[in-house]
């Protein structure tokens, strides 16, 4: 993910963005390098607040020019998705890409049934006869794991269980065989059961299709389940970067080690889970210089960080921000010394 290949075919590169705020612009996003191949699952990781939505609509180009800065670029396979005005972006949305937004039902439309929903799409990117674009519809709704498509297809959203919904949002998304998907907190609304089930649709689209993939999340079991290339991201930055087996077998930046410490495993349901001190700073109290998390890691002596972090690579595609994550330890790990 880290090394830029001809097989990348998104390429974000040194991408801001900042909101406008009493009159001030203020970075969401700072400085954000990725890459997705095709039949890759990308996630991008990281508590309510660090910038993982504004990264997503960023490359969508969902934000109002008139309160927001964007630099930087978005290559989607030769074309700069940022240099686009809103009816060259219709061409992309939709069509070569997918996105799949975290609450269902708000994405529908209440009031029509969900052939013509799905059928919408495919009106405004295709050419399909009314009979194609049926059978196509009834092809998505069994791709994504409804098991009455023709059933399903004449109903309304209100008919249909949060799961069912969600299965429909998919079908949405991919109607047009997009080479890239967007997700962000996909499962977020639904319970344990059908978070798994939707997981499974996404990778099964992800093979059949040979989409890449950007899923958007605060849930590392849905990284370790879903994902092959995982980005954490915290207060705007991308603080470490890596293969999901590079990043939860060898964490190495506090932040990546705190919310993998923080997250509930089999075998400690019972412990005392470990809990990050302090919040995700607003953008307006952004640090301006050293690294983003020092203020909630307080026992790492000032010199540790960088004044201004840059990524290191540690392994190939392995990456990491600032110098402090090289000795790093827990309070608890330290001896005699505390938080
Ligand atoms: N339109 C906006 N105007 C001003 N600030 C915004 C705007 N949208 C987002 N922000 C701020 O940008 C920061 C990043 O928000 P964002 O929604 O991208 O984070 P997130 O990681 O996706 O969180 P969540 O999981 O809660 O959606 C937050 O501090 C948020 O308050």
């Amino acid at each position: 993910m880290s090394v830029e290949t001809a097989s990348n075919f998104l390429n974000i590169k040194d991408v801001s963005t900042a909101f406008k705020i009493d009159g001030q612009y203020y970075d969401a996003i700072s400085h954000i390098n990725l890459q997705v191949q095709h039949d890759e699952i990308l996630a991008i990781v990281g508590e309510s607040g660090c910038g993982k939505s504004t990264l997503a609509t960023t490359i969508m180009g969902l934000h109002d020019p008139a309160e927001t800065k964007i630099s930087g670029e978005v290559d989607f396979e030769g074309t700069d998705l940022l240099k686009l005005d809103e009816s060259g972006y219709n061409q992309f949305r939709g069509a070569k890409i997918g996105m799949i937004f975290q609450d269902p039902l708000s994405a529908l439309n209440p009031l029509k049934r969900i052939e013509d929903q799905i059928s919408e799409v495919m009106d405004y990117h295709t050419d399909l006869s009314a009979e194609d674009k049926h059978k196509r519809v009834i092809e998505l709704l069994n791709q994504v794991g409804i098991v009455n498509p023709q059933r399903t297809a004449k109903q309304f959203p209100h008919e249909l269980s949060g799961g069912m919904r969600q299965r429909v949002i998919i079908a949405i998304a991919i109607a047009c065989k997009p080479d890239l998907i967007i997700a962000d907190e996909p499962t977020t609304a639904l319970d344990v059961t059908i978070q798994a089930q939707i997981l499974d649709v996404l990778r099964d689209i992800q093979k059949e299709n040979h989409a890449g993939i950007i899923l958007i999340t605060h849930d590392l079991g849905v990284v370790a389940e879903t994902a092959d290339e995982v980005a954490v991201m915290y207060a705007g930055q991308i603080v470490e970067q890596g293969s999901v087996e590079q990043v939860f077998n060898t964490p190495e930046h506090p932040y990546t080690r705190s919310l993998l410490r923080s997250m509930p495993q089999r075998d400690n349901e019972n412990d005392d889970l470990y809990v990050i001190q302090g919040n995700v700073p607003s953008l307006q109290k952004m640090p301006a210089t050293g690294d983003r998390f020092a203020p909630r890691i307080p026992w790492v002596p000032a010199e540790e960080h960088e004044e201004h972090p840059t990524m290191h690579e540690v392994a190939p595609g392995h990456e990491v921000r600032c110098t402090c994550y090289k000795h790093f330890q827990f309070p608890d790990e330290q001896g005699s010394v505390t938080a």
